[in-house]
């Protein structure tokens, strides 16, 4: 038989962010991570790191989070928002510090990219690992998988608003949220098709359309039309307030969850406390259209009470590594990285203090990096092994 011709690994170009805080430790552990499974000869692509130095310090520097397409920076112009286009995943740590108020750094920096790229769908999947204990008592493996959508474009996030008459008595300040037909069709439709690629095909629609009365009434209403394009999809409606009762109290009644900017924001905290630590959790900022690229960070923020200590836990960068590896294509890689994961948090027991151990971040990523070359065989189809 003639060998097949000689296929060029590819190769895929990640930004790197670090951002504040705990972020830059997180995506150095990440990048490392990513390194060894490229290191191995059965790895069948590459990855570039383009590292951003995006960051409140050089706010605080030079009056910006992002530099302008067209600054020049020592002699390169190449390192403002338009190059991140050429990328094919951004990897993300964090933004936010004390010496900056919270709203200019996240609309500095986070959202000031996922707005602009249009990454309209976040991912943010809860599910108890093996090894991790929930604080609800009785609920173990199994008993928490869930898949939280966020609409992540709108709703209480449009930064519509503004203050007027400061300082005076009747000093006003408006935050208006904006919900428009077509980003809830588009959001919908997402919640609808994720739910039904998973087994249990169920999707719990959060809302608050008793007090909220116009905006969160045509949610419901989009959502309700969009069901009829799944009818393999059951598909139930909760009130947010009532909804934190639920996933407290009967957390395995749950699957896919869609909910807007603002509850899914909360309601996706919760879920990683519920399923062990807010230092597991994943995101994945996704534009679904594939127009531009996607956004994979920790659901965590910079955690600047931890940082620099080696408490942080990496697992959440880990993984959402691993969900820029399955949204590149890569799923055999994808699958080790997960695998390593639940390999430290249960086999050899390597994990940091939010989840009960005693590990360093760097102790738990070198446990990763030896399992994951002591397994490389599982980056290898069956066919070529
Ligand atoms: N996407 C982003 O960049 C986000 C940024 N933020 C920003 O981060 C800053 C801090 O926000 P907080 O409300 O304190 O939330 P946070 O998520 O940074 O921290 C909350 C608590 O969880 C702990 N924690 C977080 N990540 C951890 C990890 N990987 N391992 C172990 N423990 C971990 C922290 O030590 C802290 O006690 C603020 O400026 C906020 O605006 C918050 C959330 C998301
Ligand atoms: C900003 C924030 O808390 C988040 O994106 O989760
Ligand atoms: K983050
Ligand atoms: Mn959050």
């Amino acid at each position: 038989m003639t060998p097949p011709p000689h296929q060029p690994k590819p190769t895929y170009k990640i930004a790197c962010i670090g951002g504040d805080g705990i972020g830059p430790e997180v995506i150095s552990a990440g990048v490392e991570v990513l390194r060894a499974i490229c290191a191995s000869p059965r790895c069948g692509f590459d990855l570039e790191f383009h590292e951003y130095d995006w960051s409140s310090d050089r706010y605080l520097r030079t009056g910006r989070y992002i530099p302008d397409d067209d600054d020049d920076l020592e002699g390169r112009k190449d390192q403002g928002l338009n190059s991140l286009k050429e990328k094919d995943a951004i990897l993300f740590g964090s933004v936010g510090t004390p010496s900056v108020p919270d709203h200019i750094s996240l609309w500095g920096l986070r959202l000031s990219i996922c707005q602009p790229l249009q990454m309209y769908a976040n991912v943010r999947p809860s599910k108890i690992l093996p090894g991790i204990s929930s604080p609800l008592s009785g609920v173990t493996v199994g008993d928490l998988d869930w898949l939280i959508i966020r609409e992540n474009s709108e709703g209480e996030y449009s930064g519509h608003g503004g203050r007027s008459h400061l300082g005076q008595d009747h000093e006003v300040a408006t935050e208006v949220s904006i919900f428009t037909r077509s980003s809830l069709l588009r959001i919908m439709r997402f919640a609808f098709s994720q739910a039904s690629l998973r087994p249990r095909k169920l999707l719990t629609v959060v809302t608050k359309s008793n007090a909220q009365r116009n905006g969160m009434v045509l949610w419901d209403q989009v959502a309700s039309e969009v069901s009829t394009e799944f009818p393999d999809v059951r598909w139930d409606r909760m009130l947010v307030d009532a909804m934190t009762v639920r996933m407290v109290r009967d957390p395995a009644s749950l699957d896919t969850i869609v909910a807007t900017n603002l509850h899914a924001d909360i309601l996706s905290d919760l879920a990683a406390a519920l399923s062990g630590s807010i230092g597991i959790a994943p995101t994945a900022n996704l534009d679904p259209t594939r127009r531009n690229p996607s956004m994979f960070e920790p659901i965590h923020g910079s955690a600047t009470d931890i940082v620099g200590k080696g408490l942080a836990n990496p697992v959440g960068t880990f993984w959402s590594s691993a969900m820029m590896l399955d949204w590149l294509g890569e799923t055999r890689a994808s699958q080790l990285l997960l695998q390593a994961i639940r390999h430290c948090c249960q086999e050899v027991n390597v994990k940091t203090p939010d989840v009960g151990g005693s590990s360093t971040t760097g102790q738990v990523t070198q446990a990763m990096i030896r399992y994951i070359t002591s397994n490389d065989r599982l980056l290898q189809l069956d066919s070529e092994a």
